[in-house]
């Protein structure tokens, strides 16, 4: 019986064979770490889930291979991303050309010796530059699209700007307050004490592109509004009335109009969110449809309506504040309403593939960092719902095929 590095190795030779003929026979440019290397490989669904079973397959036998003392010892360190995102290194080389280390480190206002750690780091560790000739810098693939993409230079900017010092921070956050409140996180402790919507309440430029990176994330067709659209019966529902709690700038609410042209639907947001909204920006086919409204969801509801949505919000509180933002909606909610809640559905151990598994707990140990917060499974869900109030029923929690988000589908009983 063939052993399993064999296995794997025998599956990445015959999924990248796959691959890499489809790219030959459609004239497609090959995966590479120049600065002209492809964005994307456009591959078709069946090479999709081939070039995904590689890249698990990869990492498996990357860590077989590996000895376990490798595996303590993991390169974490993201002081070199940090400081490219900082410095905006990215759009200090030149594209098509070169820099030396010692020009970027003037550009940078930096050390010298330090400005060539930190970009032979990424070249080693993320394949972000290249190094074509001895001390002169070029670009990659991948830091070109810090140079073209304002989603990809505000990713980074979260991710290692201001997240990675929370990581740093988490566990003497955890030790420190024992608690699940929004200002006892890694965050907080990294942000001179303040939240991460407090923060973003003052200081504007993390907003803007905290804000960004969301935009950025949410344009993946695995974050797609259409999973809410085409997994629940809007078509339905006639005349009625949805309300979208912490709906940001009406995304979701202008996605799901076309499918219900009777309903209406009430975008609630902190009073800086509704003032910040153009309306202009909606589609003016649905803009009529689109209400917005300031409303805070830890106070009680006002708004009768058939559906309340929760998209990408619980992820962000302790099932505390959770139960609490549930028992607001009570005042408003008639027999039959539902309430919809579209957020990351946490799979059992072991049962999705390695990488879809790791960037789920990825964002689970994320919310921990700057929220105190967490993503849930199916029974975390159920038991949110039941101890907010018995009378939310939970009807089903599900991932839609290609989603990379859950549905929880919940309806408030009869008295
Ligand atoms: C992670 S974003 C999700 C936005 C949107 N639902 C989506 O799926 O893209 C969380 C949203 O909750 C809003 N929010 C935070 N605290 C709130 C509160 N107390 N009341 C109402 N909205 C709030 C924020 O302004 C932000 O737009």
């Amino acid at each position: 019986m063939a052993s399993r590095i064999a296995e794997l190795a025998a599956l990445i030779s015959s999924n990248t064979q796959k691959i890499d003929e489809y790219l030959a026979s459609n004239s497609l440019p090959r995966p590479s770490f120049e600065e002209d290397g492809p964005v994307k490989l456009g591959l078709p669904a069946e090479l999709e889930a081939a070039r995904s079973a590689t890249l698990n397959a990869t990492a498996e036998l990357e860590a077989l291979l590996k000895t376990p003392d490798d595996l303590l010892r993991p390169i974490l360190n993201g002081t070199s991303l940090e400081a490219i995102s900082r410095y905006d290194m990215a759009r200090k080389v030149p594209v098509g050309g070169t820099i030396t280390f010692e020009e970027l480190a003037e550009q940078c206002g930096l050390y010298e010796p330090d400005v060539r750690r930190i970009i032979r780091f990424a070249i080693v560790h993320h394949f972000i530059f290249r190094e074509p000739s001895k001390g002169v810098v070029a670009h990659s693939a991948a830091s070109r699209r810090l140079v073209d993409d304002q989603g990809a230079r505000d990713g980074l900017g979260v991710m290692f700007d201001d997240c990675y010092q929370s990581f740093g921070r988490t566990v003497e956050a955890m030790e420190k307050y024992k608690g699940q409140e929004m200002a006892q996180t890694g965050w907080a402790l990294s942000h001179n004490g303040m939240s991460l919507f407090e923060t973003f309440g003052k200081v504007p430029a993390k907003a803007k592109r905290f804000a960004g990176s969301m935009a950025a994330f949410n344009a993946s067709p695995m974050m797609s509004h259409k999973h809410i659209a085409t997994n629940f019966p809007w078509e339905t529902l006639g005349e009625a009335t949805a309300v979208d709690l912490g709906g940001s700038h009406g995304e979701l609410c202008a996605a799901l109009a076309p499918t219900a042209p009777k309903m209406k639907f009430i975008v609630q947001e902190l009073p800086r969110t509704v003032q910040s909204v153009n309306r202009d920006a909606l589609p003016s086919a649905v803009a009529p449809q689109i209400e917005f409204m300031e409303h805070d969801f830890f106070t009680p509801q006002t708004v009768t309506a058939a559906v309340y949505i929760f998209r990408q919000i619980f992820h962000n509180w302790a099932d505390s504040n959770v139960i609490k933002i549930l028992r607001q909606l009570i005042p408003a909610l008639q027999p039959g309403a539902r309430i919809l809640v579209h957020d990351l559905l946490l799979p059992e151990p072991g049962k999705l593939p390695l990488m879809m598994e790791r960037q789920i707990r990825a964002m689970d140990m994320l919310m921990l960092s700057i929220c105190n917060a967490r993503e849930r499974d199916e029974a975390d869900w159920r038991q949110v719902f039941t101890e907010a109030d018995p009378r939310f029923k939970v009807l089903r929690v599900f991932t839609p095929k290609g989603s990379a988000l859950g549905l929880v589908d919940a309806v408030w009983e009869r008295e």
